[in-house]
């Protein structure tokens, strides 16, 4: 008869065919049916081992389907070892109270190729920028933000605007907002077939003249005019709003600013409102109190939000906002881009270090992080540049690691 212990054994033993097929029915015959010897101390430690075993044999699979791993058990093991999954924790971790209010499904709006390569000095293709954007759909992602409708003399990397969003047409069941900053951007936007749009006033009056040379108020009026007209093409308007708890040239920004911004965008018909921390300053010490004053004006479900990680808090800033029932996170991969008004801000959250954090608290994404690195392969080496993925850069180590096994 197999002991537990001698089971626990065979398990790295056993080929991995055996562990994916048929490990649990195999093992569950030779759990002793003697009443001498078989405790309910015993059984319960069997099903543990089983369903421990079944938890294995699933990561298995899956670190061979997502991530190229070659066919072998020890690769398999070693990989499936270092990438955490909520595979790993209980019911009981998952409904813990520090867990608990944060929604079972968050929706990833990917800005890599706007926000991520509005800054980079060389001109990227066009035909890098489309397929860079096929990659990213190809991950699963719902939303991705494609590109920008501005005046090509402030932001000349994305002066292809009009050929980057034609030549994505063909792709179906994704939302591709873009950015437009009056009307002119708005027809533009319109006519090359922008089916999503999002404006951008700022909650500092400075960031609001430099970014966009008009005043909030001004900006506002503007925001109103492209809502109202995007209405008649029945266009959802997204909200951005910038300096959402610091600024680069005024410094801290009051949360009553954010929210008098936020109420407005929520009035004048915004589908969606997003929080951007633009040079990113802010800690859960200041978010949480800019959050509680926009959540006072608009509901939990509008609400967006969007961290930028040069002091490296955008991800304790995400899961602060998530337990504050948030749903809805914008990142780029690779952590990739930065504000050509704000000088020194860096990327955004990296959307695999988002993956993988949800991944890990049993949050649904319906994105896959094997393939989500392969689009951060893809445009980090067309920027010359290593990933600013914290996750992407381990979890290629050890997938580099493993293929030698
Ligand atoms: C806002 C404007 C247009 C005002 O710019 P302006 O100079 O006040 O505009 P203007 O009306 O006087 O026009 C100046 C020139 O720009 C042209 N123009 C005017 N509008 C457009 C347009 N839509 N598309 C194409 N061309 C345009 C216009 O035709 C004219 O051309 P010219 O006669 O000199 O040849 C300008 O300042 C601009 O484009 N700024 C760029 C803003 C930008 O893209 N910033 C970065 C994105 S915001 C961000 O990153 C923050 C965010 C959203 O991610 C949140 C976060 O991170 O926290």
């Amino acid at each position: 008869m197999i002991t537990i212990k001698g089971m626990h054994r065979a398990r790295f033993l056993n080929p991995l065919s055996q562990l994916v097929a048929g490990f649990s029915s195999s093992a569950a015959a030779a759990i002793p049916t003697c009443s001498s010897c078989a405790s309910i101390d015993t059984t319960n430690q069997m099903q543990t081992l089983l369903s421990r075993e079944s938890t294995k044999a699933t990561q298995h699979r899956s670190a061979f389907k997502k991530f190229n791993i070659p066919h072998n058990s020890h690769a398999a093991n070693y990989f499936s070892n270092r990438h955490f999954t909520s595979d790993h924790i209980s019911d009981a971790q998952r409904s813990s109270q520090h867990l608990k209010g944060i929604p079972d499904f968050v929706k990833i709006v990917e800005v890599g190729p706007r926000d991520g390569l509005q800054n980079e000095k060389s001109i990227v293709p066009t035909d890098v920028k489309v397929e860079f954007i096929k990659l990213l759909v190809s991950s699963g992602l719902s939303v991705v933000e494609a590109t920008s409708f501005v005046s090509p003399k402030w932001v000349p990397q994305l002066a292809d605007a009009k050929d980057v969003l034609s030549a994505i047409q063909d792709v179906e069941g994704v939302s591709f907002p873009v950015l437009t900053p009056n009307f002119k951007g708005l027809e533009l936007a319109v006519a090359a077939g922008a089916k999503e749009v999002a404006v951008f006033p700022a909650a500092s009056e400075s960031f609001s003249k430099a970014n966009l040379n008009s005043g909030i108020e001004d900006n506002l009026a503007r925001c109103r005019d492209i809502v109202s007209a995007s209405r008649s093409h029945s266009i959802p308007v997204r909200g951005y709003i910038s300096c959402v708890v610091g600024c680069p040239f005024e410094g801290y920004v009051a949360p009553a600013k954010v929210a008098y911004v936020a109420k407005a965008l929520y009035e004048m018909g915004c589908s969606e409102i997003s929080l951007g921390d633009t040079i990113g300053v802010g800690t859960p010490g200041t978010v949480v109190p800019m959050l509680e004053a926009v959540l006072d004006v608009v509901p939990v479900d509008k609400l967006a939000v969007h961290f930028h990680d040069t002091y490296g808090q955008a991800l304790s800033n995400t899961l602060i906002s998530l337990q504050m029932g948030i749903s809805a996170v914008d990142s780029s991969v690779s952590g990739i881009g930065g504000c050509p008004y704000a000088k020194g801000a860096t990327g955004n959250l990296a959307t695999e270090d988002l993956v993988y954090m949800l991944d890990g608290i049993g949050v649904k994404t319906n994105v896959e992080l094997g393939k989500l690195m392969q689009a951060g392969d893809f445009i980090c080496k067309h920027l010359g540049r290593a990933s600013n993925s914290r996750a992407a850069t381990a979890l290629s180590k050890v997938k580099a690691h493993a293929s030698k096994l």
